[in-house]
């Protein structure tokens, strides 16, 4: 189960949500129990703007991560409601397929021909009758004055008899009942995944034996990392003033315990320190640790927006006497590393990285965190699971391959690539790793060697090493180092 941290009950605080411009027409709206515009909201801030969450993933096409806290902050939402929304709104996304196959057991129609809105509090209430502890009468009579709130009284006896439907199970009995014969089948239902992901999984991992783990930890809310910045504050003073653990892995990382927006706490917001996933901090230290022949003072991050690595690679850098060239091809995203690195040796260019007019074959040391599926970040982006399909794949390892072409044509002889993603999807790793390093005659260095700190890294298809949330507790990062010949 995802979200037990939930507490319990209606979750109605007796604050209405903030006035907003059509308030006024709702509340002149019809009596209860007739058709037309609604009643007044529902006085369950929560609810609303997980629903309006779903609302904006599925008309819009909008990130859930990204709509809900200014939702959050322009309607005053604090506290447990803002902990009820984001557990409600996150987990609906990414437990859509499963809430989704219930409700079609449940349904006598195709969920097709639902009104969106009906089908948004639908899933909404599933995820709360089977994976909260949220008394079922009140998810069902939460969701019944949600839709009434917003589509009328009329859908509130048809989502009143569904959510009663799914009630009679718990979630085990649903799969039970639903999945598919087979292993992967069952475990793709069971946690949520598409049969395909499940499927790049086990190609990652080699076989199944720990793909119930592996798409469990994926179904899970992710820890939040903070990177101490290398040269202005250790790792061991950072987790003293926030509270934090230092980090199993990365000499920078820290592990906050406590929640609550870490954007808001002083080392952030001073600079000393940037919010990111372990699994980054170390492929920045792959990208920082792989053994250059000689000079080592020119260094490139070929993809570098938003600027979480190059922050990294910035700051090790000053201390090392290197300098950094940051490129990244969305303008906006460039100015985010610019921002990112200020202070730092970084030179930041706008432009793709096949193109920018930088010089070739003159650079020391080279990252390449290639745009990719995101399959590695899937807890982060809870709707993504559902977005991406399997075709998405090859055009993105064909720009991958030419980006990694691009990366070692900037690096002099001797010098290092280091390639990464945060997908462990082979057809993005290992094999661009591979089929670049055959056509090139680039070295394949040995990158498990260079974090001999972290257990269990070495991918299995081919070169490069592969993080994985069950295992390591960080993203699904994959990275591997080419020397130029
Ligand atoms: C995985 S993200 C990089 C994350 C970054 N290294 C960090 O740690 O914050 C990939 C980045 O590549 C950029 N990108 C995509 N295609 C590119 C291209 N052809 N040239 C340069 N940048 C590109 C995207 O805009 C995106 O910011």
């Amino acid at each position: 189960m995802t979200d037990s941290s939930v507490p319990p009950g209606g979750h109605r605080s007796g604050r209405g949500p903030r006035k907003r411009p059509d308030d006024r027409r709702r509340r002149s709206g019809p009596p209860r129990g007739r058709q037309g515009p609604g009643r007044p909201p529902a006085g369950d801030p929560a609810r609303e703007a997980a629903l309006d969450v779903l609302r904006a993933v599925r008309e819009d096409g909008a990130y859930a991560n990204l709509v809900l806290p200014g939702l959050l902050r322009e309607r005053r939402i604090s506290g447990r409601d803002a902990a009820l929304a984001t557990d409600l709104a996150y987990g609906a996304c990414r437990a859509q397929g499963l809430l989704d196959t219930v409700l079609a057991a449940c349904c006598d129609r195709p969920l097709a021909d639902l009104d969106g809105v009906v089908l948004d509090v639908l899933r909404l209430g599933t995820q709360q009758l089977l994976r909260t502890r949220i008394p079922p009468h009140a998810a069902v009579g939460a969701a019944v004055e949600l839709v009434r709130a917003r589509a009328g009284s009329r859908p509130t006896g048809f989502v009143n008899a569904v959510l009663r439907r799914v009630a009679e199970h718990d979630e085990a009995t649903w799969v039970d009942r639903l999945a598919p014969a087979d292993t992967l089948g069952r475990l793709a239902l069971a946690h949520a995944h598409p049969r395909w992901i499940a499927e790049v999984f086990v190609r990652a991992l080699g076989s199944e034996d720990e793909l119930a783990a592996a798409l469990a930890a994926d179904d899970a809310r992710p820890a939040v990392h903070l990177a101490a910045r290398p040269g202005e504050i250790s790792a061991e003073e950072l987790a003293a003033i926030t509270g934090g653990e230092e980090s199993p892995y990365s000499p920078y990382g820290v592990l906050l315990t406590e929640g609550g927006d870490p954007g808001d706490l002083p080392p952030v917001r001073e600079g000393l320190a940037v919010v990111q996933d372990e699994g980054s901090q170390l492929v920045a230290l792959v990208a920082a640790r792989a053994p250059v022949e000689g000079r080592d003072t020119r260094w490139l991050d070929l993809c570098a927006g938003p600027g979480g690595k190059a922050v990294m690679l910035g700051a090790l850098g000053a201390i090392e006497g290197a300098t950094v060239d940051a490129v990244d091809r969305a303008p906006h995203r460039a100015g985010l590393v610019a921002k990112a690195t200020e202070g730092l040796p970084v030179r930041v260019h706008t432009g793709d990285a096949r193109e920018v007019a930088l010089p070739e074959a003159a650079y020391d040391r080279v990252l390449v965190d290639a745009p990719c599926t995101g399959l590695g970040a899937l807890r982060r982006r809870p709707e993504a699971r559902w977005r991406r399909d399997a075709g998405d794949v090859e055009q993105l390892a064909e720009l991958q391959r030419s980006l990694l072409r691009a990366g070692l044509e900037r690096t002099r002889s001797g010098g290092v690539v280091t390639y990464a993603t945060c997908s462990p999807h082979p057809d993005e790793t290992t094999a661009v790793v591979a089929a670049v390093a055959a056509e090139t005659g680039a070295e394949l260095l040995d990158t498990a060697a260079l974090l001999p700190e972290v257990p269990d890294t070495e991918a299995v298809e081919g070169p490069g090493v592969q993080l994985w949330p069950h295992r390591h507790g960080t993203d699904a990062m994959y990275a591997a180092v080419l020397r130029r010949s």
